[in-house]
């Protein structure tokens, strides 16, 4: 494993987890090819929020999925999950354990998918939690639905998917609206973690924590990767992902523009792509230096690449949609700058 910034974890390795059986090391655990989402808009206009995305996400490792708001993150999450509304229209696969979720039905995602296959921490927690039941009574409940238990072994196992949240115990007997932002994000990853799902998808899992509870919720999840589960974190915050990952995917525009190791991503050689070569250097800590112009809206792309607008190196060639190749999708990859 790849990991240069991220401190060392313990092993945690639960025996007898309550996920579905996690698949041999080569194998990965999600094999995503070709995924795309288009949304359906009245006058027959559309959306196109995830365009031929491609990735695969091994045991023990950590995918972190950045890129603007807006530019297709959580809709690929969704999709993974078969959340995605009526509108929606999807194309490619996505494989975990077999089973392409992508032409799974309801039935069989309600029933051994979500939770169990796949676990969800959510971008909107108070959304995501009931709120006529207190975190106690909803971290029971998903234990005993996924794991079996009962009697005084429900409690004690709640309390400690509690507590491997960093959720505060004295906190487990209120209700969704009597937690901050930043409780309810723990409580949502607590339920998260319960069903010891191969694959977690975290959709902004640090968002609304002071920088100390996202370096522990990150850690957290980077157990629960080091653990042998699969792990795609979505973020904004770039620091969390140079803390977890072990790869990182750009997202622009729909579609994935860079995929490569995180130490070379946030060190040397750094990105080739100028859109994520971009993200970078706005960081407060690097230039601050913003991209300059927007993103284009997903239902106008242009036909070429959708950076070319905003990019100081676009040519001609740009009018056609570059490939990824080597981890790059440009046609004028850029090589890093000796100092
Ligand atoms: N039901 C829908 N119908 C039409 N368009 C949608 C629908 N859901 C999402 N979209 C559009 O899909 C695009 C991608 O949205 P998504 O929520 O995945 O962005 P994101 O990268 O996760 O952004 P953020 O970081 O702000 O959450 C956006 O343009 C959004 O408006």
């Amino acid at each position: 494993m790849t990991t240069s910034s991220r401190p060392a974890c313990e092993d945690t390795r639960r025996e007898g987890g309550a996920g579905a059986p996690l698949p041999a090391a080569d194998d990965p655990v999600l094999d995503v090819s070709g995924l795309s989402v288009r949304f359906r808009m009245r006058g027959g206009r559309q959306i196109a929020a995830v365009t031929d995305a491609s990735f695969r996400l091994r045991r023990g490792e950590c995918l972190a999925l950045v890129g603007e708001s807006g530019c297709g993150k959580s809709v690929l999450a969704s999709a993974l999950l078969g959340l995605l509304p009526a509108n929606a229209q999807t194309a490619g696969r996505a494989v975990v354990g077999g089973l392409d979720l992508l032409a799974a039905d309801e039935r069989t995602l309600a029933r051994t998918v979500r939770g169990r296959r796949v676990g969800l921490v959510p971008q909107s927690p108070s959304a995501h939690l009931t709120p006529v039941r207190t975190v106690r009574s909803q971290l029971q409940e998903t234990v005993r639905e996924l794991t079996g238990a009962r009697g005084s072994g429900l409690r004690a196992r709640a309390e400690a998917a509690a507590e491997r949240a960093a959720f505060p115990a004295d906190h487990l007997d209120r209700y969704p609206h009597q937690l901050s932002g930043g409780l309810a994000q723990r409580a949502a990853t607590a339920l998260a973690l319960v069903g010891d799902a191969p694959l977690l998808l975290a959709d902004e899992p640090t968002t609304g924590l002071d920088r100390d509870l996202v370096d522990r919720t990150v850690d957290e999840l980077r157990r629960h990767a080091d653990a042998g589960h699969a792990l795609l974190m979505i973020t904004h915050d770039l620091a969390a992902a140079e803390r977890i990952a072990d790869r990182v995917a750009v997202m622009y525009a729909g579609r994935i523009v860079e995929l490569t190791d995180a130490p070379a991503f946030f060190g040397e050689p750094g990105p080739r792509h100028p859109y994520a070569r971009g993200l970078l250097d706005a960081l407060p800590e690097r230039a601050f230096t913003p991209i300059p112009g927007m993103p284009p809206e997903l239902g106008a792309l242009p036909t070429g690449c959708a950076f070319a607008a905003r990019c100081g190196h676009a040519t001609t060639t740009c009018e056609t949609v570059p490939a990824l190749r080597n981890g790059t999708a440009c046609h004028h990859p850029q090589e890093p700058t000796r100092a």
